[in-house]
């Protein structure tokens, strides 16, 4: 699915307006109604207690007039406070003239600010996507007054006073720290970024009828990776095995990996290429690895290094159709060298990961060696490695599409919402996992599975990277939902690695 731009939110229910015949107030009723029916869900009245809804003067503040009349109809205790403006636009007139006249209102000013108890529900509708400066005066105070609150905030379509897919031109200027974010249709890229967490609280997307057509053709560079579950037009789907497939068409990989006291990432990753469907494996490690390697993966075949501690030889690249390298490696020179030999020498799809990618940020030079197609899977602190230290996480994202469009490669940044950036500089957010993946050798885990899905000679480059991303998320939410997200282990993401890729048939 495509995530919009701010400006193509504001051009979505115009073409939502036309495509359906419809107005922008009935459009503003389906948003209202959508936000009654989360709150009925989620704050029902008596959990609830009494609703403060702030509104302010445009659509945003619209929603919350006419969530406050819908609300008071489904016998919440309700109040609003409104900011007063030079203008305000039609809907939220038209809103605030079929107000029940019984709801008490104010008027919002930095002088007499409404009392709010901890813990009270309070709607945020001051400002959505139409907000276009930092929050200064009156409506920055009523937010950092909210802020200091301790209320229990839901936000209408954003958090006021944070932008939907900029930095914050002020970050002095207050943003809401809401604790549930509800927005229209599809999530803003300013949720899925780690910087406006603290802001955007958990954030949750109802679907009120925004033209599907003009999402789906909308020119963006942002898109989401979803399970074929979570939506009418699922992104990816892992193709089903035909009754003649022989073990070629899911290809023979190659893993180096692994060195004197992380041998452990080895058989993690070769666990994950396994249950990943790998036609065949190969595992080259030091050879401290060979009889562990043989006894935990009996499936796999192993090479042994000549020396004891590290690897420091490449083994022959001809008969495989995917390698990977960096679980574990170590950063010997001789394993340096094995890296570079292997860059140099074919054009085989690779995988690179860890150790293997700090060692390409030491030596940049090799980068203009990676064969296209090449994927990458640095997290946030490995990427800096790559590139330069970042100012923030928009800085990260335009360092992220250049660095793949430069380099025609895929670059997997791993985190909550991993983005994989193509070669034509398209980013897929991925949407599954959890916290609990916060544990050592999760990431050896997914190149085990990246090289499985590179090395099916069925998936195009992209789809095999997504699809690895988006199940190896899936896997870690099934496995949470055994053991708990501290219980969680990454040894148990091998185990469900199976049953998350049944899932995306
Ligand atoms: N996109 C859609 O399809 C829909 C949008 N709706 C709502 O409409 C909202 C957008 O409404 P608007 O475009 O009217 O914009 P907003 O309501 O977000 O804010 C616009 C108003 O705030 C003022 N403003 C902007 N920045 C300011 C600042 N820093 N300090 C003080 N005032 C400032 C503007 O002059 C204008 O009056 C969405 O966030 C959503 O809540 C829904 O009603 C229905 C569907
Ligand atoms: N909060 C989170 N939500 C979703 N996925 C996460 C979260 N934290 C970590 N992960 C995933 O777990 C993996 C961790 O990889 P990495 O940082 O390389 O760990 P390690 O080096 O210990 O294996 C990545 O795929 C990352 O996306
Ligand atoms: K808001």
């Amino acid at each position: 699915m495509n995530i919009l731009t701010a400006a193509q939110t504001r051009q979505l229910d115009q073409a939502t307006i036309k495509e359906q015949h419809t107005t922008s107030t009935a459009l503003m009723e389906r948003a209202a109604t959508a936000l009654a029916s989360w709150l009925l869900r989620h704050y029902p009245p008596q959990v609830a207690g009494e609703v403060l809804l702030l509104c302010g003067p445009g659509n945003n503040g619209g929603d919350g007039l006419a969530l406050a009349r819908l609300l008071f109809g489904a016998d919440y205790a309700v109040r609003l406070a409104l900011l007063p403006a030079d203008k305000y636009s039609d809907d939220y007139q038209y809103n605030h003239h079929v107000l029940p006249k019984t709801i008490p209102v104010s008027e919002l000013s930095a002088g007499a600010l409404p009392s709010i108890q901890p813990g009270t529900l309070v709607v945020d509708a001051l400002f959505g996507t139409g907000l276009t400066r930092p929050l200064t005066g009156q409506a920055a105070a009523v937010v950092a007054h909210l802020n200091e609150s301790g209320a229990r905030v839901v936000a209408v379509d954003m958090p006021s006073g944070l932008l939907a897919d900029a930095p914050q031109p002020d970050p002095a200027a207050p943003v809401v720290r809401a604790t549930h974010t509800v927005s229209f249709g599809l999530p803003k890229l300013a949720f899925l970024l780690p910087q406006n967490a603290e802001f955007v609280g958990e954030w949750h997307v109802e679907d009120i009828g925004l033209s599907a057509n003009f999402i789906a053709q909308a020119d963006t560079p942002w898109h989401l990776t979803q399970l074929p579950a979570a939506t009418p037009r699922p992104d990816v789907a892992l193709p089903r095995r035909t009754k003649f497939a022989y073990k070629n068409t899911f290809g023979h990989a190659l893993l180096l990996a692994g060195s004197r006291g992380k041998v452990g990432a080895a058989v993690l990753a070769a666990g994950a290429c396994l249950r990943g469907g790998v036609g065949l494996l190969t595992v080259a490690v030091p050879g401290c690895g060979y009889d562990i390697i043989q006894t935990t993966r009996p499936e796999a075949m192993c090479l042994a290094d000549a020396q004891a501690d590290f690897i420091s030889a490449l083994p022959a690249t001809k008969p495989y159709q995917a390698i990977g390298i960096g679980p574990g490696l170590g950063q010997d020179v001789a394993s340096r060298a094995v890296l570079e030999k292997l860059l140099r020498e074919t054009q085989v799809p690779l995988v690179i990961d860890a150790d293997a990618l700090n060692m390409l940020g030491e030596h940049r030079d090799l980068l203009d060696l990676l064969p296209e197609n090449t994927v990458l899977t640095p997290h946030i602190g490995e990427f800096a490695r790559l590139t330069e230290k970042t100012k923030d996480d928009y800085h990260r994202l335009d360092l992220l599409r250049a660095f793949a469009q430069q380099h025609r490669c895929l670059v997997v940044l791993k985190g909550a919402y991993t983005a994989v950036a193509a070669p034509d500089g398209h980013v897929y957010f991925n949407t599954t996992g959890n916290p609990g993946m916060g544990t050592g050798g999760s990431g050896d885990v997914l190149t085990g599975l990246l090289l499985a899905l590179r090395a099916d000679q069925r998936l195009a480059p992209l789809l095999a990277v997504r699809l690895a991303v988006l199940a190896h998320g899936h896997a870690g939410d099934l496995a949470a939902a055994d053991t708990g997200e501290a219980g969680l282990v990454a040894g148990d993401l091998v185990q469900h690695i199976g049953p998350a890729l049944r899932q995306l048939e």
